[in-house]
């Protein structure tokens, strides 16, 4: 028997996801590293640039299972290829570095993300705020960070517990609008359709993770949201939120129902179309 060849990013935070895939799955798994477009020029792009390169890999048969951060997947797969499992999910929030909580922030603070979910989410809650660009992997950000660059920074949580730094972070951002990126917190194990490697992957797959994703997945689609979107989903107990906001913080909506379809629906009728064409004209 061959190994399984699992292809991944080579950032710290994506080999401690292949690691954890690799563990889950057992038996004779090898990682392959592989660069992606998004790793050489970090400041431009979409999210096919960090994803793009492993399904090439995919589809070449140079490696078995590519292994993503499910928010960084775009909507729509290479055709011939799936998601063959999610591993359960870790914590879906956001975190605040540098403070414990939103409301101990000072007022004018300057605040690190490059996300534009993340800047309509602080900016609707906190207007006073200085939303700023910050860049690089998480171990970058922090640094920047303890630098002095920002006074705080929203990161995911899951990435910090992938790395063993969630102790640097305070509380999580889970109320009201901060609703996290589609996928946030999941592993996606993608596959060759119909490939033995795609059953062995199922092996880590936990159900009612594999779900939630579809549904945010399906969000996302209904609304053609991309990674330069400002979109939150989260399907979470039997329930899907979904936020649609400008990043300056001036427009938004958050809606609530208890499946993907009518969270779409609903945020379609309040206007997320309109509030979308008012962000790319
Ligand atoms: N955009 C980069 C990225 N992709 C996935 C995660 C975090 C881990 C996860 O969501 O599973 C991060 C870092 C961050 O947003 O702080």
């Amino acid at each position: 028997m061959t190994a399984l060849r699992l292809g991944t990013r080579g950032s710290a935070l994506a080999l401690a996801q292949a690691n954890e895939v690799a563990r889950l799955i057992g038996g004779d798994v090898e990682l392959v590293k592989i660069t992606t477009a998004g790793d050489v020029d970090r400041a431009r792009g979409d999210k096919s640039r960090w994803v793009g390169a492993l399904e090439s890999a995919l589809l070449d048969g140079s490696i078995d299972l590519a292994v993503h951060s499910a928010k960084d997947v775009p909507g729509e797969l290479a055709p011939g290829t799936v998601i063959a499992a999610t591993p359960r999910r870790a914590e879906p929030f956001d975190v605040l570095v540098g403070e414990n909580a939103l409301a101990s922030v000072r007022e004018g603070a300057r605040v690190g993300t490059s996300a534009l979910r993340r800047r309509a989410q602080l900016l609707a809650a906190r207007p006073d705020l200085e939303v700023c660009e910050i860049r690089g992997n998480v171990d970058t950000r922090l640094a920047k960070r303890a630098g002095g660059e920002v006074d705080v920074l929203v990161l995911a949580a899951a990435g910090l517990d992938r790395l063993g730094r969630r102790g640097e972070a305070g509380a999580l951002l889970h109320d009201g609008v901060f609703i996290p990126a589609a996928g946030q917190g999941v592993i996606a194990i993608q596959a060759r359709a119909g490939s033995p490697a795609a059953s062995e992957a199922a092996r880590a797959d936990h159900a009612s993770t594999h779900a939630a994703l579809d549904a945010e997945r399906h969000v996302v689609r209904a609304l053609e949201a991309n990674c330069h979107t400002p979109v939150g989903v989260l399907a979470s107990g039997g329930v899907v939120r979904g936020f649609v906001g400008l990043p300056d913080g001036s427009w938004w909506l958050a809606e609530e129902a208890t499946s993907a379809e009518e969270l779409a629906d609903a945020l379609l009728r309040a206007g997320a179309i309109e509030l979308l064409r008012a962000l790319a004209p």
